[in-house]
């Protein structure tokens, strides 16, 4: 039997209507939640993410204010932008879109963003938070990536879960959460001995390598629930995951697909995210 797809899209379009109500909430009591959006250069792909973003803050009634900044700008004065916005009543949540050009130190901004603002939940103040359970904001995509299963009704309690990939954004958070709800967590990467055997094991299988179709049928234990955090752009200009979508479709129990799984969720959440940094 094939798997169940999991539709991002709808999922995403569900949590924004609900936070539509939110914000109408908020701004009924004086409040307009309000995001800062900084693009620096013209990276194609960070243009077009960035106007998503801010057409799904129009959607949910977010105000939101756009810096785009040339490719030759300094650290110097991107740093002098974000502790403007820092400093500014009106800004609940700053987002600084990645990748930065070159002559900029990605770590050095994203410190620079006051934790209370940093709706992306990359500072390191939030992401430890996240690993000794406390409150604080999730990075969007890992978020994106639990709020799926929980409204796919998947149950974590227990259960194994295996994570293809390590990096600081998508691999280690989405570990902790899966922690948080009492999986049993096991993270694999490129020296992992015997790949394809721990992927089998997994009840719930997330790959996040960047290495498109890397993920076969043959890693995908029978009725599996696969998730793809894999986003790769073909030759040919096509979107393609993490998983050999076509061979684990026929093994798995649940799968995401690539475009309209895991990608819709991250701008979903940060949506979440500047509610939550509005309310506070
Ligand atoms: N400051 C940040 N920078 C970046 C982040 C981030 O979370 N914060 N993540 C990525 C890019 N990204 C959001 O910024 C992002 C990537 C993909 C999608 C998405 O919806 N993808 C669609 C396909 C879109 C397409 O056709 O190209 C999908 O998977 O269905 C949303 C957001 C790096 N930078």
């Amino acid at each position: 039997m094939q798997a169940k797809i999991i539709d991002g899209k709808a999922i995403a379009r569900d949590i924004k209507e609900e936070l539509r109500v939110e914000v109408e909430r908020l701004k009924a009591n004086g409040t307009v939640p309000t995001l800062a959006v900084v693009l620096v250069g013209g990276d194609p792909a960070s243009a077009v993410y960035v106007k998503n973003k801010k057409a799904a803050c129009a959607h949910v009634g977010i105000r939101s204010l756009s810096y785009e900044l040339p490719a030759d700008t300094t650290e110097a004065s991107l740093l002098e932008l974000v502790e403007e916005l820092n400093s500014r009543q009106d800004v609940h949540g700053i987002l600084v879109q990645l990748p930065l050009p070159v002559q900029i130190d990605e770590d050095k901004v994203l410190m620079a963003i006051r934790p209370e603002k940093d709706v992306d939940g990359f500072h390191p103040m939030n992401v430890g938070n996240l690993s000794i359970g406390r409150p604080g904001f999730v990075s969007c995509t890992p978020a994106g990536i639990l709020e799926l299963l929980k409204r796919t009704g998947i149950q974590l309690k227990g259960k194994k879960c295996v994570i293809v990939g390590r990096s600081n954004i998508v691999g280690k958070p989405v570990a902790m959460l899966l922690l948080r709800e009492h999986a049993t967590v096991t993270i694999c990467h490129s020296r992992t001995e015997d790949l394809p055997g721990e992927c089998r094991q997994a009840d719930v299988l997330v790959a996040a390598v960047g290495i498109p179709n890397f993920i076969k049928g043959s890693h995908v234990k029978p009725g599996a629930v696969v998730i793809d955090v894999g986003i790769n752009r073909l030759a040919d200009g096509k979107l393609c995951g993490d998983v050999d979508y076509v061979e684990c479709l026929e093994v798995a129990g649940h799968i995401t697909p690539v475009p309209g799984g895991v990608g819709p969720m991250t701008i979903a959440m940060l949506m979440k995210n500047c509610v939550e940094a509005a309310s506070k």
